[in-house]
């Protein structure tokens, strides 16, 4: 088959289709034992969790036994591991990004825990009809704050002479015409009442960190979009409303040149990508007991999940290094596990529940069978 955007290319194996677990990736000769068979360093998103903030690294997730980091950028809310991981995030995020970060700080810090805090009770996950609704439900405050944000984009860019008059009518609130989009307190009200809702932070990163990638490289998208797709990817109906809310949050206060990617589409399309593909983010000893965050890597997301893997994965700063953990003939498939590793020595039952609620697919591997 011809390489999705984004896929691991590799002399070593090749990608197919397969009858029950999609695409996969086979080995294309006898590969020994401890080989690198494939790393990926292509991050498009992480979310390192509000409270691991201050002791993991934003840039290169070094973690040093749960102690502040000592280069701390509160402005953006994020903690390095050194200047030069400072450094090389901010180039990372550009003006735009580092403005952004920004801008989602000053809204986040300061709210209460409650707001932060949703309480999963194993309520079902929305299905399809559910979803549609909700992303409609907030369609129209949505457009409110659009006209209110254009509102300042025109009274930004109206020339000197006549700027003022119309910026002071915007100040004071009265109702005005802005570069043809007439503003009114309708507008401005919707504006402030999304501000004023629960926020969910670590859903706020996830977004805001997804819409940048998008901003700064506009032409990896289609390597997302590559990617299995989860149709139900909110965990219940708390979690789908916490991404609508921040949704509104983020038309509110992105700069507006990132405003424009900011729609459902992109939203969703996030959310339905990273569910089946992320990998944790977790602590390098102690069999990565800490769960940090998340992140998505595509060309790192075509490996299949076995219950008993020939293939070992080994996060290394912000890349992953795939090994062999045994030899591979030729035409052998090149399987990870997804299992954590208090997960791997659960029962068939167990591990298969873990599975199906996580990653959606009843597994056939060998090991699985074998019983
Ligand atoms: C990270 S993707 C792996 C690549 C995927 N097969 C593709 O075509 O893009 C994870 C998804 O692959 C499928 N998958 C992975 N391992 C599987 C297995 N052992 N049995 C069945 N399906 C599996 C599931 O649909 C899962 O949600």
């Amino acid at each position: 088959m011809e390489l999705p955007p984004g896929a691991p290319p590799s002399p070593l194996f090749t990608l197919r289709e397969t009858p029950l677990s999609g695409r996969a990736i086979f080995a294309a000769q006898d590969i020994p034992a401890d080989t690198l068979v494939f790393r990926s360093a292509d991050l498009v998103l992480s979310v390192v969790l509000r409270e691991y903030r201050r002791e993991v690294c934003g840039h290169c997730f070094s973690y040093e036994y749960g102690r502040d980091l000592l280069v701390r950028d509160g402005g953006v809310g994020f903690a390095f591991c050194s200047e030069e991981c400072r450094q090389l995030w901010r180039e990372e995020q550009g003006e735009v990004g580092v403005e952004c970060w920004r801008k989602v700080e000053g809204l986040v810090r300061g709210r209460s825990r409650e707001d932060s805090e949703m309480v999963d009770v194993g309520l079902p996950r929305p299905r399809s009809k559910e979803i549609d609704e909700a992303w409609a439900s907030v369609g129209a405050q949505a457009e409110l704050i659009r006209v209110a944000r254009a509102g300042e984009r025109d009274a930004n860019t109206v020339p000197q002479g006549l700027s003022n008059e119309r910026q002071v009518r915007l100040a004071n609130g009265a109702t005005a015409h802005v570069g043809g989009v007439k503003v009114t307190k309708q507008h401005r009200k919707a504006l402030q009442k999304a501000l004023l809702s629960p926020i969910n932070p670590d859903v706020m990163t996830f977004c805001a960190a997804g819409l940048l990638w998008r901003y700064n490289h506009p032409r990896d998208w289609d390597k997302l979009l590559a990617l299995a797709v989860d149709v139900t990817p909110y965990h219940n109906s708390d979690d789908l409303q916490a991404f609508t809310r921040t949704y509104l949050h983020l038309l509110s206060i992105l700069p507006l040149p990132v405003l424009e990617l900011c729609t459902p589409d992109t939203l969703r399309a996030l959310s339905t990508r990273d569910s089946h593909n992320s990998f944790g983010i977790r602590s390098l000893e102690d069999d990565g007991s800490e769960f940090f965050g998340y992140g998505c890597w595509p060309s790192a997301s075509y490996f299949n999940h076995s219950c008993g893997p020939n293939v070992e994965k080994r996060r290394v700063g912000r890349a992953w290094e795939f090994r062999t953990a045994q030899e591979v003939k030729a035409g052998e498939e090149l399987c990870i596990t997804y299992l954590s590793g208090e997960e791997r020595k659960l029962s068939r039952g167990r591990r298969g529940v873990v599975l199906r609620a996580n990653w959606g697919f009843v597994c056939g591997c060998e090991r699985c069978e074998e019983l």
